[in-house]
């Protein structure tokens, strides 16, 4: 077809479209990426840093990686998008928060998408237990005029027409001791951006006063109370559930200082109180209600526990304010007790500095349609340029000298823009606020920090390291009631046949895609209609062929780890290791800090061996198996002590306590057999890959030249075999280095826990247990999918570029010519596109 034919305006249309999509995608993806950043940097301080830096990497590996490959597809039937979304998801889902403020904001966000009213936080636990501390200091922190305080106290019931002698004798720990039903419409009424009045409450006297107070909705909703979490009504209606728990020795100490110092109460009184009714109460409602708690801070107000609320509760009033438009200043009044029922002026225009969402600044949210579009997307752009390149287009038509440069000129620039507008569009998707997150439905994420610094007494901290055997043993039970059989355990039975099948599915659609590109080649040179048919099909198959590859990824990952888990299980765990598998079980950091005090002790205690038996026991309730994982960095970091001895000895000098790359391979030596069979694999689906589209050519050659039924079916039963054996060992390999990955996770969990219990008693009064935490929970997944990941990438990446690029050369070094024509602009491009993000980063 000459430039002139009729297939001008419709090359034209796509140049100016895509041309289009260019400068549209990229500006909102520069800008997205912006917002997002600046966004986090400014609210969330605890993962800055981190987040920072997977800002960077996801803006690289973002527009890296769906660039258009530099050993692109050969002809205009190419094999499909089948190989991308194995790895694609693992990219764009890198977690930048550690699961414990990515659990912290699910359950944030899951019962706010539904009210987008206030958020509302509950802080429960014993009497005594420091909650009102931990309560006011996040208050105070959050901003008064951003906090609806409100306490379950203020709601016990009027027992005015009993005599003095008669209340006092009254059971107060009961839950029927307190109008819940009231609290609960109050908390709605609040949700529904109502004032409500509050009882007061006067402990003297034990009974109501007269008065009440106003509390008006505020973006955040702070309720506090020792049996808030005992009421099912009353849970519903929290977002962030939070359990103050402390031993009840230092509940009934702290509970004798205040009740004689503020509420006027004899020593006697107390005791007696509290051998009646507040203990057997406590045992009876409160320490079950514990289970309802997302969260788990031990002995009551520490400043970690407190930053990493205040982090995510500051991000979170940011989207509540913006939603609620209530900007309140300054409260009013605060009640004498502290236990405020605070009153407030609802006042919109003294904002004070929070701001309102900009709504023009969001792209357009037809445009966040996601990867899936995108991919088909990208397989169109790069069929519609070869069309245009080699078969109906008007590539290679010239008779004139010099024509094929010129020609290539053309379809280079076509390629380029439309590649790149893709790119940057896929750029965009990818750093779309609402991708940026992997959102795991893990129900319960407790977590334990251990109570540092200012408030905290010497004694306190001496006890928890003598309490260890009664804090594993109260976690074991956490566990258990957090492990019931959970759709994740039943997803893990069914895990092996449902990898076997979705495989099998696989294949099967990977041959009808084959089939499709095919029919797609035929349609080119017969029919517009057909053409057409067939690209609609092939995004169908496309569609579904995702779906089945990121859900096969999913269990093939399961898998591996539920036999990390059987492996842990075999291990018949000691105390040391039940409390690793409690960490496991996602019970948080089993405060390593009492841990690492007992050492070896622990192992000794007259009840280890029933703890041994019973861990086992705890070993089959492990809930998610996905949270193995630990962190090489951090053993470096760990391990000071270590590398100081190795510098001494004049080893290590060059290591400043970084991982290199010989470090972090060192961690797979045990699994170069593995590797190995996964690289045997990996040159199979290489070739299958490098030959699909040869024979597709050749089935297309035999029917359009007439070559005979012969040639045609020879292709066609190539093409099939082709297709089975490319899959199969796509498959194998992508499952093999999985198992590569979780075998990683698991070296660098023991040598991370070895590490740990190692350390001195003096290091954990140092290391935050926060830090640990997130050590233990997210880091470590990180390092060991980057290890596994990064040598299936490179070997995959190494093998296809060469295989792929001698086979183009050989079919077509004009068509290789157009294929690569767009890279150093694509290179350039991406170069000025990553540096100013960066840029936006820092
Ligand atoms: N982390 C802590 N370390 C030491 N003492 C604390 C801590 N948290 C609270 N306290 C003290 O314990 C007492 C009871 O605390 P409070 O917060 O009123 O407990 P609750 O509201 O759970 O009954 C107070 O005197 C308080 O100063
Ligand atoms: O009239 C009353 C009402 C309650 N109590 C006791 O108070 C605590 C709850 O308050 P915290 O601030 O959580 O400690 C509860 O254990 C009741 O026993 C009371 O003594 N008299």
């Amino acid at each position: 077809m000459s430039p002139g034919s009729s297939a001008k305006p419709l090359e034209l249309l796509f140049v100016f479209l895509s041309g289009a999509a260019v400068a549209w995608s990229f500006l909102a993806g520069r800008s997205s990426s912006r917002r997002a950043t600046h966004k986090r940097k400014a609210h969330d301080p605890t993962c800055r840093q981190e987040d920072e830096e997977d800002d960077v990497q996801e803006v690289k590996s973002g527009f890296l990686a769906y660039l258009p490959s530099p050993v692109g597809p050969l002809l205009p039937l190419r094999h499909g998008v089948s190989a991308t979304p194995l790895e694609e998801p693992q990219g764009l889902g890198k977690e930048t928060m550690g699961p414990l403020l990515e659990s912290l904001e699910q359950h944030v966000k899951a019962p706010r998408q539904s009210n987008s009213g206030p958020l509302t936080l509950g802080v429960a636990g014993g009497s005594g237990s420091g909650k009102t501390t931990f309560a006011r200091a996040l208050y105070e922190a959050l901003g008064e005029e951003h906090v609806t305080y409100i306490t379950h106290d203020s709601y016990y019931k009027d027992l005015s027409h009993l005599p003095f002698d008669e209340r006092k004798k009254s059971n107060f720990d009961h839950p029927n001791a307190l109008d819940t039903a009231l609290l609960v419409e109050h908390l709605r009424a609040l949700k529904r951006g109502q004032t409500v009045e509050v009882p007061e409450y006067d402990f003297a006297t034990h009974n109501r006063l007269k008065r009440t107070c106003k509390a008006e909705p505020r973006p955040v909703i702070l309720l506090e109370g020792i049996l808030i979490f005992a009421d099912r009504s009353l849970v519903q209606e929290l977002a962030i559930k939070v359990f103050v728990d402390t031993e009840s020795d230092l509940r009934l100490i702290r509970r004798i200082h205040r009740d004689v110092k503020e509420r006027g109460r004899s020593l006697e009184s107390i005791v007696d109180q509290y051998v009646k009714t507040v203990r057997p109460m406590h045992l009876e409602f409160v320490e079950p209600s514990k289970r309802e708690a997302d969260v788990i801070i031990p002995l009551g107000m520490n400043q970690v526990a407190l930053d990493m609320f205040l982090s995510r509760l500051q991000a979170e009033m940011k989207g509540a304010a913006s939603q609620t438009s209530i900007f309140p200043d300054k409260p009013e009044e605060r009640d004498k007790t502290g236990h405020a029922q605070t009153r407030y002026k609802t006042d919109p225009s003294r904002s004070s500095g929070l701001k309102i969402k900009d709504g023009s600044s969001s792209p357009p949210s037809w445009f966040q349609f996601g990867t899936l579009p995108s991919l088909l997307l990208f397989d169109a752009a790069i069929m519609v340029t070869f069309w245009v390149a080699s078969g109906d287009g008007f590539l290679f038509s010239y008779d004139a000298p010099g024509s094929v440069i010129w020609d290539l000129c053309i379809v280079g620039l076509l390629r380029i823009l439309l590649l790149l507008g893709v790119a940057i569009a896929f750029d965009a998707f990818a750093l779309s606020p609402q991708r940026r997150r992997v959102r795991r439905p893990v129900k319960t994420d407790s977590f334990l920090t251990r109570a540092t610094g200012a408030g905290v007494s010497p004694s306190n901290t001496a006890h928890v390291t003598t309490t260890t055997v009664a804090r594993y043993l109260s976690l074991r039970e956490e566990a258990k009631s957090a492990t019931q059989p959970s759709p994740i355990r039943r997803m893990e039975r069914v895990g092996r046949s449902a990898t076997l099948v979705l495989t099998l599915i696989s294949y099967f659609i990977l041959m009808a895609k084959c089939l499709m590109r095919l029919l797609m080649g035929i349609g080119f040179s017969d029919s517009m209609a057909c053409f057409w048919g067939c690209v609609a099909a092939s995004a169908i198959l496309g569609c579904v062929d995702y779906i089945v590859l990121k859900r096969h990824l999913r269990y093939v990952k399961r898998w591996a780890y539920q036999r990390h888990r059987e492996a842990l299980v075999r291990k018949k765990g000691t105390l040391r290791e039940s409390l690793l598998l409690s960490t496991v079980s996602g019970n948080g950091s089993v405060c390593l800090g009492s841990e690492g005090a007992e050492g070896e002790g622990a192992e000794r205690t007259a009840g280890g061996e029933e703890l041994e038996d019973e861990s086992e026991e705890d070993c089959e309730d492990l809930k998610e198996a996905a949270h193995l994982s630990e962190v090489w960095a951090s053993l470096r970091g760990l391990d000071d002590a270590e590398a100081a001895e190795d510098a001494t000895r004049g080893r290590g000098s060059k290591d400043k306590g970084h991982a290199t790359y010989k470090d972090l391979l060192s961690l797979t030596r045990d699994d170069w057999h593995l590797i190995s069979l996964a690289f045997a694999f990996l040159l199979g689906a290489a070739i299958g890959q490098v030959l699909i589209p040869h024979y597709t050519g050749k089935a297309i050659d035999a029917i359009v030249s007439e070559e005979g039924a012969a040639a045609f079916q020879h292709a066609m039963v190539m093409l099939v075999l082709c297709a089975a054996v490319c899959g199969a060992c796509t498959g194998l390999r992508g499952g093999i280095f999985t198992i590569v990955g979780a075998r990683v996770n698991r070296r660098i969990r023991d040598m991370l826990f070895q590490s740990l219990i190692r350390q001195e008693v003096g290091f954990f009064d140092t290391a935050k247990t926060g830090d640990l935490s997130s050590r233990l929970s997210s880091d470590c997944t990180k390092v060991g999918d980057q290890v596994s990941l990064n040598i299936n990438f490179f070997l995959r990446s190494l093998v296809q570029a060469v295989g792929t690029l001698i086979f183009m050369f050989i079919q077509s070094w004009k068509l290789s010519l157009v294929a690569f024509v767009s890279v150093p602009v694509i290179v350039i491009m991406s170069k000025v596109s990553s540096k100013g993000r960066e840029e936006a980063v820092f």
